[in-house]
């Protein structure tokens, strides 16, 4: 792989947690849990998992809009977190989010001019005639007419304003994107549209994106690796081919059942026990092991941590890589 423009390394993440001022423990819970991977420049990353397995706190932490309780994150050679810290505008210049709601994600009382001026004065310092020029360049980009500038996000349909979403993002002229379930809100003959149109920038303009999805028929078109997240943990990572072909992890294998086939009998919905386990209290070992088909004693004592190879995976009864 070439050098890595994110690296996420040992990245845990709590709620809440500590003691009350009579000392008594508050619960905790751990969102994400020694998640360690790297984002190559151009890729597009994938992360998976149903829902509370920790994707958007990953991804948050990924722009500064949350930081890490324990870990680092680089991005290129910068410690991430720090210039958040220190310079969250340097890094809203490198790193930027497209939100799962597009409509909730704009401010109903701003034209969208009002809205894209705003990133292109504050984090690059643009103003009058050059600031104009970028605008008219943001909304070609994005395919959308310059009269559209004029108007406020409610007269726009939800991939008009996933567009305006994405040209937001892509104002300071950031090298990674992360998006948050960028289509899920969508109807389906829309999210292809932005699929395409996310193609097509991030080939135009070099960009990096991290992809949060729960739809695995989307993630296998527009990624090129994909991470499995359980319990916030990343149980499986490899190639999109490699995961959707020969998965490794068993939850991995039953979330790809679990897509919908037509003439086929889902194989998940059958298993009683699709309930994560209670963040509040994880258990030892294994968190997958009350669902899983290959559990054995040890699974319910030993964690196990991802293999080494191309196609990691976190699994102790797991197939060997092929
Ligand atoms: N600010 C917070 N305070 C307390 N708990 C939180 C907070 N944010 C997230 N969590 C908890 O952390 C866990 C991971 O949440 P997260 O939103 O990252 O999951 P997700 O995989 O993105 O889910 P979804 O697909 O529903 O967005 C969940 O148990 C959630 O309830």
């Amino acid at each position: 792989m070439a050098e890595p423009l994110v690296r996420i390394d040992g990245v845990s993440r709590v709620f809440g947690g500590g003691h009350t001022l009579l000392r008594r423990p508050l619960p905790a819970v751990h969102a994400v849990q020694d998640v360690s991977l790297d984002v190559a420049p151009g890729e597009t990353l994938g992360i998976v998992g149903e829902s509370g397995c920790g994707k958007s706190t990953l991804a948050r932490m990924l722009v500064g809009l949350d930081g890490p309780t324990r870990g680092a994150i680089r991005l290129g050679d910068t410690d991430l977190v720090a210039e958040g810290r220190r310079d969250p505008a340097a890094l809203a210049r490198r790193a930027q989010y497209v939100f799962q709601d597009p409509i909730a994600s704009l401010n109903p009382r701003k034209t969208i001019r009002a809205i894209l001026e705003a990133p292109l004065g504050f984090l690059c310092g643009l103003r009058g005639a050059d600031r104009e020029a970028r605008l008219q360049e943001l909304m070609a980009q994005v395919n959308l007419a310059p009269e559209f500038l004029d108007r406020y996000p409610h007269e726009f349909s939800g991939g008009q304003a996933q567009r305006i979403g994405i040209a937001r993002a892509l104002a300071p002229d950031p090298a990674l994107v992360v998006l948050d379930e960028p289509v899920s809100a969508l109807d389906v003959s829309v999210q292809a549209q932005v699929l395409n149109l996310l193609d097509e920038l991030k080939a135009r303009l070099g960009l990096t994106y991290l992809f949060i999805s729960h739809d695995l028929s989307v993630v296998e078109t527009v990624c090129d690796r994909v991470a499995v997240m359980y319990f916030g943990r990343v149980v499986e990572i490899g190639p999109v081919r490699d995961i959707f072909a020969r998965p490794r992890h068993p939850y991995t294998r039953l979330l790809l059942d679990s897509v919908p086939v037509p003439g086929r009998k889902p194989g998940v919905t059958e298993d009683a026990n699709t309930e994560l386990p209670d963040p509040y209290d994880p258990p030892p070992g294994c968190a997958f092991r009350a669902r899983c088909p290959l559990a054995v004693a040890r699974c319910g004592t030993d964690r196990p941590e991802l293999d080494a190879g191309p196609h990691p995976v976190a699994c102790w009864e797991a197939p060997p890589p092929q």
